[in-house]
């Protein structure tokens, strides 16, 4: 895992930072913690009441959990690859994938199916590196369109593919708890590089594996 560690001796687990690795921000504890008191305060509730005490440290360690993609270089996931000499198409089905959707910053959640087809190389990654990426991009700030492309384009960059094929289906909970308020509904979205764009054949033949239930 590339998560930069600074500050601090580098022993000490509270000392610990997180710096992102696309803008070089790091994860703030105190600050986190000082925000969700105010959120608090704000809602009306009493940060001091004995059941709230330890509620900012809490949620400000989750949130850092749930973000903690920004600190991870997606290339860095990639980087443990074999000469197979495969050239036809690897895909893990029903990821288990949990993001947070940037708007409302509620969950949206589901399941992430990843396909490629290696290069003339025959080139392919860790099966588990499939689903660690999915994992990185997803605990960002995201939305699902975006964390769909991402996850395909680290593909196509690390791995010089013949095509991928991402799909992500999710509960959006920002439509489900609140607002628009229909739970059940689910938003699917893909993204397809190389062959899977070009030909319509390969692009059948792949969705026809991840439909199939
Ligand atoms: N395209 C897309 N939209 C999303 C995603 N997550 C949330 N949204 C939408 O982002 C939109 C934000 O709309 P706004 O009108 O700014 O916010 P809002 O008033 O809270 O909207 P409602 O959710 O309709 O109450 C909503 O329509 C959400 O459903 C996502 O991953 N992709
Ligand atoms: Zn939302």
């Amino acid at each position: 895992m590339s998560v930069h560690q600074l500050g601090g001796s580098g022993t000490d687990a509270a000392a610990e930072v997180l710096r992102s690795i696309e803008s070089g921000r790091v994860f703030d504890q105190p600050r986190a913690e000082a925000a969700i008191r105010e959120l608090l305060i704000a809602v009306g509730e009493d940060p001091e009441r004995p059941g709230l005490l330890d509620t900012p440290g809490r949620v400000a360690r989750a949130y850092r959990e749930v973000f903690a993609g920004l600190y991870t270089d997606p290339d860095a996931v990639l980087d443990t690859t074999f000469d197979e000499g495969h050239q036809e198409l690897v895909l893990v089905r029903d990821i288990p994938m949990y993001s947070t959707c940037e708007h409302h910053l509620v969950s949206f959640h589901g399941v992430a199916h990843v396909g490629y087809i290696p290069g003339p190389t025959g080139r392919v990654t860790g099966l588990s590196k499939l689903a660690r990426l999915v994992d990185l991009y997803a605990k960002r700030p995201q939305v699902q369109e975006r964390l769909t492309s991402q996850i395909a384009d680290a593909l196509v960059r690390k791995l010089d593919p013949r095509g991928v094929i991402v799909v992500v289906e999710a509960e959006h909970l920002c439509m489900a708890m609140r607002g628009i308020r229909k739970p059940g509904a689910s938003t699917t979205t893909s993204a397809v590089r190389g062959i899977f764009q070009s030909s319509a054949a390969s692009r059948a033949e792949a969705l026809d594996l991840i439909v199939r239930r």
